[in-house]
């Protein structure tokens, strides 16, 4: 993974890289980088951010800082609050069904049916209109032609902006088109639904701020959970022992929110292909004044760069960091050194609604089929807005009789 990152990344508290142009911190060490977390204002989201995703996102939280941040998030938390993330859950099992219908024997390419299944639940959820619907099926499309034009995104790409900007324009565009097509969805609506796009107009936005939102939902719910799930896949597949207690568990429990809990043993493979493969594998930030970072003097201007991805398997912290064992959960983990979804003020807000939607939707995978890998094709992992493989996920299913 990252190529351009040397393994000592795996080792070190922090790491700096000095050009003629530009400095810039990557802190690796866990409980430096949740300190830089912590302090939102310290170290608030890179530029580098609103200037990539900006036309896309607008105003949304994901790319904004200080009070505008801070008024829009208070709004958008009550959301997430636990009761509302159990009335999503039917919404995660339709998508799960149709997921699950739609799979046949033989080869398959899991990132692009993850990606159709999880782009289905937030469509959902966000303006209750499943990816079958016309209009929603054409905003999955433009989605899609979105990622395309999206660069490959290293710790040192980020900070490199001149090199996307051809990408960028491309971007751009298809930006647009996304933009046009989620305004026609919103407009669309008759006002009598009950969803999330319900919810933030009760919160009080309206006309571009509710589109920045909304479409900001689109992404920040959907291509994460696709990562993390098809991660998920390639894991169990490789854990032949793993997958078979995990379907085990998944074919006692209930359908639904209520079989949740009687999963534990999912919930720590969720847990654990989060800890290896965290969807999001770099949160980039700037010091937003002269800063310490143990014997680091950090600039006010200078990139501060944190790594879920090496944080969750540093070698000072983790015991057999880069092996997939969910049963160090119920073992003595490093929690600390845990945060996939971020931490602090900032911490992701749909977190609970995603670890719901992995688990579900992995369980109504297991109960009905069986994955195993392909020969020849052990996926490699690289950086987009999150961690997708360079050539795919290929996963050989069968049906579990
Ligand atoms: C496995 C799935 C997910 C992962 C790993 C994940 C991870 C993250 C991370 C790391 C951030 C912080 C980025 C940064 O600080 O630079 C974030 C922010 C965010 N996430 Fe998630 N996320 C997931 C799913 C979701 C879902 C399902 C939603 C909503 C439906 C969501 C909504 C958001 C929003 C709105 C933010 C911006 C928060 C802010 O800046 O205040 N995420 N997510």
């Amino acid at each position: 993974m990252f190529s351009s990152q040397p393994e000592r990344l795996y080792r070190a508290r922090v790491a700096e890289l000095k050009t003629p142009v530009y400095r810039s911190f990557t802190v690796p060490d866990p409980a430096l980088a949740r300190q830089v977390l912590e302090d939102a204002e310290g170290f608030p989201k890179s530029d580098v951010l609103s200037a990539t995703l900006g036309p896309l996102l607008g105003r949304s939280v994901f790319v904004t800082n200080g009070a505008e941040w801070g008024e829009a998030r208070a709004r958008i938390d009550p959301a997430f609050s636990g009761g509302r993330v159990r009335e999503m859950a039917p919404q995660i099992e339709a998508a799960a069904r149709t997921m699950c219908a739609g799979l046949s024997p033989g080869e398959v390419e899991v990132e692009a049916v993850t990606a159709r299944a999880t782009a289905d639940v937030i469509l959902r959820v966000l303006f209750s209109r499943p990816i079958e619907d016309a209009q929603a099926a054409e905003v999955y499309d433009a989605f899609r032609a979105y990622q395309r034009a999206q660069p490959l995104a290293s710790p040192a790409d980020l900070l490199r902006l001149p090199r996307w900007v051809p990408r960028r324009r491309r971007g751009a565009a298809a930006a647009r088109r996304l933009r046009a097509l989620v305004a026609g969805l919103i407009a669309a609506r008759t006002g009598e639904e009950d969803d999330l796009t319900a919810r933030l107009v009760k919160a009080g936005f309206e006309g571009e701020r509710l589109l920045d939102q909304a479409v900001m939902f689109l992404l920040a719910g959907h291509e994460t959970s696709a990562s993390a799930l098809s991660w998920a896949l390639l894991c169990l597949a490789l854990a032949d022992e793993v997958q078979e207690r995990a379907a085990v568990e998944a074919l006692a429990a209930p359908e639904g929110f209520a079989g949740l809990r009687q999963m534990p043993f999912l919930r720590d493979v969720w847990r654990e292909v989060l800890r290896l493969y965290p969807p999001v594998p770099m949160l980039p930030r700037r010091a937003a004044r002269p800063a310490q970072l143990r014997d680091r003097e950090v600039a006010a201007g200078a990139a501060v760069i944190l790594s879920p991805w090496h944080s969750g398997r540093h070698e000072r912290v983790w015991d057999a960091p880069h092996v997939f064992d969910p049963d160090r959960w119920s073992r003595d983990v490093p929690s600390e050194a845990w945060f996939p979804f971020s931490a602090g003020p900032r911490i992701c807000p749909g977190a609970g609604f995603a670890n719901t939607e992995g688990v579900l939707m992995l369980a109504a995978l297991l109960r009905h089929w069986r994955v195993a890998p392909v020969e020849g094709r052990m996926p490699r992992p690289v950086a987009h807005l999150t961690v997708r493989a360079a050539d795919g996920i290929w996963l050989r299913f069968s049906e579990r009789s």
